[in-house]
């Protein structure tokens, strides 16, 4: 908002303002009292009309009286000559007396014998007659006293003097009944009057009083009991057209000193209050006119000052303006306000520093940017020596993280393989092998399918694993290795493909050269250095599987007898002590040993030599194997003694053995003699056996052993040994 205008607002503001507020506040004051006036004033005519109504009756009332006295009227009652006397006083009064339309003079009965301006058939038949005669009646109409009865009677007000000047037409009216007495000279005492005088007054004749005084805006209305009597003959059309009329309402007693009754009316007054406001509300345009003229004049004026008080400000603001636009001289007019002047003066001693700062910033802007240009030529320079740098790094970068992960790598087989060869060697079976092989390898190969076939000399059931392999796959790598390895041992391919899947093939060679199985890889390319590693893993595996199949050997051969290929007594130990555990745990289970001895031994070896003994211990062998059941084990104890270990071995299942053992008793042996000739020497051993039925176990042995020696003796008791063979025997 500019100064100029808020100054003019608040000029105008201060001029028009109070002038419009005193304006409004003397306005609605003089509204009040004009009004307040007009009440006060129309009351006041009310009352001057109710008061002048009054005053005129009592002169009508006082002259009726005196009237009354009028001798010709007593005289015309009782004398018909005296009437046309009684008529012109009559006339007189009548014409006399302005509120009178007519006069009646009427007997006793109240009849009439004259009347001035009436109309006596009307009189006569009207209700007016039977109100008067009632109120005689009633003694209401007394002596000296005026009585005054109301009537509703076209005919009686009319015609009348007044009321073809007014054309209010009204049928009301009121008559004054007063008696008439003979002689004076009879007052004081009760005596009858002789006759009647009834003046009629038309309310017509009322309204004229007050109507020759009402203004041009001023209606009025006589009531009585809320009905009106006589009105303005205007106020029809007023109250259809206004609706603005106010209305004062008044009291009208029609009473004097000489009426024995009164009438009561309401005189009612109607005024225009447009009308009556018609002053004030000119004077309230003139008023207003005034204000506007004194709001233009302040506008005018506020115009005037705010522009005579902003013309500084605008050349200040311009000045203001042109300085924030960098343009610093401030010469020009004088301002006619001296703080304007010295503002104007600051700002030219501000302008002239400006500038000079301006000057010397210019000029350290120059060797900035001069600097500026060195830096950028610097900046280029070491931006390209940067590049330069940070390739080099990339490249060091990339190296370096190669060789880590080389190194990671590396590290990593490493201890896959330290890992491998460790737990390797707690394996003593090759599917513990096979499956730790696998695990290391799908692990160290992000998952990749592998399987590994170990197919040595002794292991005829080929162990075959995969980890990650469809099951196709699987069966058909597996049915692929054993048909090549059936066919061509030693030379398997370097890679198969089935379906579009390729399996790299690495062959675990023994030290000795002997093929122990395969690792085969899915894969669809291996690299140089993979097909290292997997090498490294399959020497290790080659290693440990052959270790395994030799320490097997090993363990079977120290178990097992060289000449018979049967089981020793180590083996025996070992089987004995699993049945003894057996039987701890099912006690109803039994266990049969039974110990076997060659018979004459030493005499085969001595007659027919060292050779010929392993004969009959093999054909001893022989007969003993096909005596007994397969769950039997037999066992070589030692020398010409054997045990052979039953299996659910009661008492009776021995006695079958052991029946079954002495039906091959002395089968023929044919044995070549030194001199090259043949000869049958019986095949004979003893036998004992126990049961664990009936012996405790830990006994069974020894219990066999002793019936074996039983039998023996029995044996040689029947088969005594020549003394010099028996010497050999026995003694050697
Ligand atoms: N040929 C041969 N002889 C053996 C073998 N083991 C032990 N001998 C011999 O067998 C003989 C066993 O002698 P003995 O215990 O008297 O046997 P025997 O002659 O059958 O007499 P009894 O056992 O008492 O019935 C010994 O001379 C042993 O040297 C062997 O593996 N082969």
């Amino acid at each position: 908002m500019k100064i100029r205008h808020l100054l003019g607002i608040v000029i105008l503001a201060a001029a028009v303002v109070p002038s419009v507020t005193i304006s409004l506040m003397l306005l609605d004051r003089q509204y009040k009292a004009t009004q307040d006036s007009m009440e006060q004033e129309l009351t006041r005519v009310l009352f001057s009309m109710s008061q002048d109504i009054r005053f005129k009756f009592s002169i009508f009332s006082t002259n009726f009286k005196l009237f009354s006295s009028e001798r010709y009227l007593i005289q015309a009652l009782d004398s018909f000559l005296f009437v046309s006397n009684a008529h012109n006083s009559m006339l007189q009064f009548v014409e006399q007396t302005p509120l009178v339309s007519s006069l009646y003079l009427l007997d006793s009965e109240l009849h009439v014998v004259d009347e001035v301006l009436g109309d006596i058939p009307s009189y006569e038949s009207s209700q007016l007659l039977s109100d008067a005669k009632l109120a005689v009646a009633s003694g209401l109409v007394r002596e000296k006293q005026q009585y005054l009865i109301e009537f509703d009677n076209n005919n009686l007000v009319r015609p009348s003097r007044i009321k073809q000047q007014l054309n209010t037409e009204s049928p009301f009216g009121a008559a004054v009944l007063m008696p008439l007495y003979f002689h004076s000279l009879q007052e004081g005492l009760t005596r009858e009057p002789a006759g009647y005088i009834l003046a009629v007054l038309p309310f017509d004749v009322v309204y004229k009083i007050v109507a020759d005084n009402l203004g041009t805006d001023e209606l009025i209305e006589i009531l009585h009991d809320d009905e009106i009597i006589v009105a303005s003959p205007r106020i029809k059309f007023v109250e259809l057209e206004h609706d603005d009329l106010m209305v004062e309402r008044d009291v009208l007693p029609l009473a004097s000193d000489y009426t024995s009754n009164q009438l009561e009316y309401m005189l009612q007054l109607h005024v225009s209050r447009s009308a009556r406001m018609l002053q004030l509300q000119e004077s309230m345009n003139a008023l207003t006119l005034g204000i506007a003229i004194a709001i233009c004049l302040s506008v005018l004026v506020a115009f005037l000052v705010a522009n005579w008080l902003g013309t500084p400000f605008k050349q200040l603001s311009e000045i203001l303006k042109r300085f924030g636009q960098g343009h610093y001289s401030s010469k020009g007019e004088k301002f006619k306000f001296s703080e304007f002047e010295d503002v104007r003066q600051l700002l030219s001693e501000m302008g002239k520093t400006i500038r000079m700062q301006l000057d010397s910033l210019h000029q350290k802007n120059e060797e900035l940017q001069r600097i500026d240009d060195l830096k950028g030529e610097y900046l280029t320079k070491v931006r390209a020596l940067n590049e330069q740098l940070e390739a080099r790094v990339a490249e060091k970068t990339k190296e370096l993280s190669e060789t880590a992960a080389r190194e990671g790598r590396s590290r990593q087989i490493l201890q896959s393989l330290q890992r491998l060869s460790i737990e390797l060697q707690q394996c003593g079976e090759h599917a513990d092998v096979t499956e730790l092989c696998l695990n290391q390898l799908h692990e160290l190969f992000d998952d990749v399918p592998v399987a590994l076939l170990i197919a040595t000399s002794r292991n005829t059931e080929r162990q075959f694993q995969s980890l990650g392999l469809m099951a196709e796959d699987e069966q058909w790598l597996l049915a692929e290795l054993k048909q090549r390895i059936a066919n061509q041992r030693q030379s398997l391919p370097e890679t198969l493909v089935n379906e579009g899947k390729r399996f790299y093939l690495f062959d675990l060679i023994s030290r000795t050269h002997n093929f122990l199985g395969v690792l085969a890889f899915q894969l669809d390319e291996v690299s140089p250095q993979e097909r290292d590693i997997v090498r490294v893993f399959a020497k290790q595996i080659s290693v440990i599987t052959e270790t395994i199949e030799l320490t097997s050997e090993l363990e079977l051969a120290a178990r097992t007898d060289e000449l018979t290929d049967l089981p020793n007594r180590k083996a025996f130990n070992e089987s004995f002590e699993r049945s003894r555990n057996i039987l701890e745990r099912y006690p109803n289970n039994h266990v049969g040993i039974f110990v076997i001895d060659a018979n004459g031994l030493k005499r085969v070896n001595d007659q027919f030599g060292h050779d010929a003994g392993d004969q009959f211990i093999k054909a001893i062998v022989e007969v003993l194997l096909h005596s007994c059941r397969k769950t039997d084990q037999l066992f070589r104890m030692g020398g010409d003694e054997f045990a052979l270990l039953v299996q659910e071995g009661t008492i009776a299942s021995c006695e079958r053995l052991m029946a079954r053992l002495a039906e091959q008793q002395d089968q023929q042996l044919a044995l070549l003699q030194q001199d090259g000739s043949s000869k049958q020497i019986p095949i004979s051993f003893s036998v004992g056996y126990a049961s664990s039925e009936e012996v405790d176990v830990s006994h069974l042995f020894h219990r066999a052993d002793e019936r074996m020696y039983e039998a023996k003796d029995t044996y040689y008791k029947q088969h005594p040994i020549e003394p010099d063979s028996l010497s050999k025997t026995r003694f050697s």
